[in-house]
């Protein structure tokens, strides 16, 4: 049968009992404990879950990275599983102050596997699980309450009995009720109470409470207010050490990790970049440099972001997604001009060691060890403040504001007609054609110059006319206008801008010159050389040149 309304399948999320919640007006103001599920719930997810050599490679990534606990597998699962974890133990892989978590069902066979595979390791935690959740409950396990409470009280009973015969490790003990999210708050708390009055943590030896969002299914601050309400009624909230693991169904899992750290969660778990079931655990690397640019040190290592998700594409067999927050190709990159020009102006205003303030990029790229390089890109959506800074940092010209509007039109042109993204280097090759190699009619080829006090600055110059060589002479109160003279032309220099390109021996300069022609319109020309004079000749011929070029009135302006 049709329903008329489809989503009248579904019902809404219950609201949690929590007049007085304290989390919406705390701040995080240090970082959780952080701990990488990439080589479990990561990699149970995988479509081609990862090779013993993958997971190694991995796993050292996340010692470079910082992280101190990993969740190295579910050993039960399988012979693979199992040898991986026991490779890591005997050949020494894990430092000391990092520890494993391995994960088990709370079901005898597989516990005793569980705990067989961490043996001799330096610290170990034995993660085991049930579901708890009305649904689970009725449809998997076909139990009541107090059945589901056995489930993890026998587990708990078991573990604490087989850790006990390997005490050169140093055992720990994650309950995660899987399915919390969706549990009724006080049976959560039922079978939480129930495992740790068997394990019986101290705060010196805690105990880990992981509540899982398995499936996400509420808005980010009711499963606060869970956690918050987890915190204040657990008995002996002293030795627990309450972690989240919140999953991204919703798409919400960052501020649900948030929100509940806000509400008293001590630890989260996730993977980096996101991966994990279906939509994803929480992302690591976005929670992390959220914290960071918060102006708290999140206490791991993103500095080589490029290398880490390299590495994390080619275990995983999956790409992170070009906009992925802090980490995709494109969030460094901007193409629309208003961006493009506020950044432009933010990083020339920049003080290399202060309070980071650029427009539009929440965090420095250098950070994360990207480059400036990429973070402005042209293409039709750009203004000229994009072109304007591929030309600067590329190729060290710094266009005075009235030529980059200019020029902007040519590259607007440039992009319509290709459709496409234009590199830097296609920008230069039509800033030459259009600038530097305007050579005809007037093509220079040399001057003298003399100054004195009565005639002011006098030139001899020779310049070839249509390929002919010709030499004038000209005065003037200064060399341009005296080149101007010597020219014999209608020309009025509206404005000029010179610098240098490189230092030293090297160095060149760079002339703009903004001429009106006749009674045409003002246009630029540009003119480089290792002579700052020759450099402000050629930008006069590169105008004048590009007039000729553009207007038959131009052509009467130049013959009066
Ligand atoms: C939310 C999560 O990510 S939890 C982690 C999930 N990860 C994985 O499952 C990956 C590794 N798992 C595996 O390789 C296998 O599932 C194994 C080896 C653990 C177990 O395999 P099997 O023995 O074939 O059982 P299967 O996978 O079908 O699990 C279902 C059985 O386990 C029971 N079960 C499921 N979870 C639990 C639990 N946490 N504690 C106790 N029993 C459980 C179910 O009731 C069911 O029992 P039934 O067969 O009597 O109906
Ligand atoms: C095993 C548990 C923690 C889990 O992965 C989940 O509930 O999502
Ligand atoms: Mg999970």
């Amino acid at each position: 049968m049709m329903l008329k309304n489809p989503a009248a399948k579904y019902r809404p999320f219950p609201a949690v009992p929590l007049t007085d919640r304290q989390w919406p007006s705390r701040a995080i103001t240090r970082p959780p404990v952080w701990m990488s599920t990439d080589l479990r719930d990561g990699n149970q997810a995988l479509i081609e879950p990862m090779s013993p050599e993958k997971k190694l490679r991995f796993f050292q990534m996340l010692l470079k990275v910082g992280i101190k606990e990993i969740e190295v597998g579910f050993p039960s699962a399988s012979q693979a599983d199992f040898d991986f974890v026991r490779m890591l133990v005997e050949d020494k892989h894990i430092p000391d102050d990092v520890t494993i978590i391995v994960l088990t069902q709370a079901r005898d066979e597989l516990i005793r596997r569980t705990v067989d595979s961490a043996v001799g390791a330096k610290r170990a935690i034995v993660h085991v699980y049930n579901s708890v959740a009305p649904v689970f409950r009725r449809v998997v396990f076909g139990m009541e309450r107090d059945e589901i409470v056995q489930i993890a009280v026998k587990g708990t009973q078991l573990i604490k009995e087989l850790v006990a015969q390997h005490p050169q490790t140093q055992w720990g003990l994650e309950y995660s009720p899987e399915s919390f999210s969706t549990t009724e708050l006080d049976f959560s708390k039922q079978i939480v109470d129930a495992v740790s009055a068997v394990w019986q943590p101290t705060p010196q030896n805690p105990m880990i409470v992981n509540l899982p969002s398995t499936v996400e299914a509420s808005t980010p601050n009711v499963y606060a207010d869970q956690i918050e309400w987890m915190c204040r009624n657990l008995e002996g909230r002293e030795s627990l050490v309450i972690s989240v693991h919140p999953h991204n169904d919703r798409g919400t899992a960052v501020a649900a990790a948030e929100l509940a750290v806000m509400a008293g969660a001590d630890r989260v778990e996730g993977c980096l970049f996101g991966n994990g079931e279906r939509t994803g655990n929480v992302d690591l690397v976005t929670l992390a440099m959220n914290l960071y640019t918060q102006g708290i040190d999140p206490g791991l290592d993103f500095s080589d972001i490029d290398a880490v998700r390299q590495l994390v594409e080619e275990c995983n067999q999956l790409p992170v997604h070009p906009r992925h927050p802090y980490a995709g190709d494109l969030v460094f990159t901007a193409f629309s001009g208003s961006h493009q020009d506020a950044i432009k102006k933010g990083f020339a205003k920049q003080d290399k060691d202060g309070i980071w303030e650029v427009p539009y990029l929440p965090i420095d790229p250098a950070d994360l060890g990207r480059s400036y390089d990429a973070v402005i890109r042209v293409n039709s959506q750009s203004g000229k403040g994009g072109m304007a800074y591929l030309l600067a940092q590329e190729y060290g010209l710094e266009l005075p504001r009235r030529l980059q509007i200019e020029f902007s039109r040519a590259v607007q042109r440039m992009a319509d007609e290709t459709g496409r993204e234009i590199a830097a280097s296609s920008i230069h090759a039509l800033f030459s054609q259009e600038y530097l190699e305007q050579e005809s009619p007037f093509n220079y080829v040399s001057h003298r110059m003399t100054e004195d006090s009565q005639h002011g600055v006098q030139i001899d110059l020779t310049v070839a006319r249509n390929g002919v060589t010709q030499a004038c002479r000209g005065e003037g109160n200064g060399p341009i206008d005296a080149f101007v003279k010597a020219l014999g032309l209608d020309i009025r220099l509206m404005d000029y801008h010179e610098h240098a390109i490189g230092r030293g021996a090297d160095a060149r300069a760079a002339c703009y010159v903004e001429l009106r022609v006749g009674n045409g319109q003002t246009l630029f020309g540009v003119g480089i050389d290792s002579n700052i004079l020759t450099a402000s000749f050629r930008a006069v011929l590169s105008a004048v040149n590009r007039h000729l070029g553009m207007t038959a009135a131009g052509e009467e302006a130049i013959a009066a």
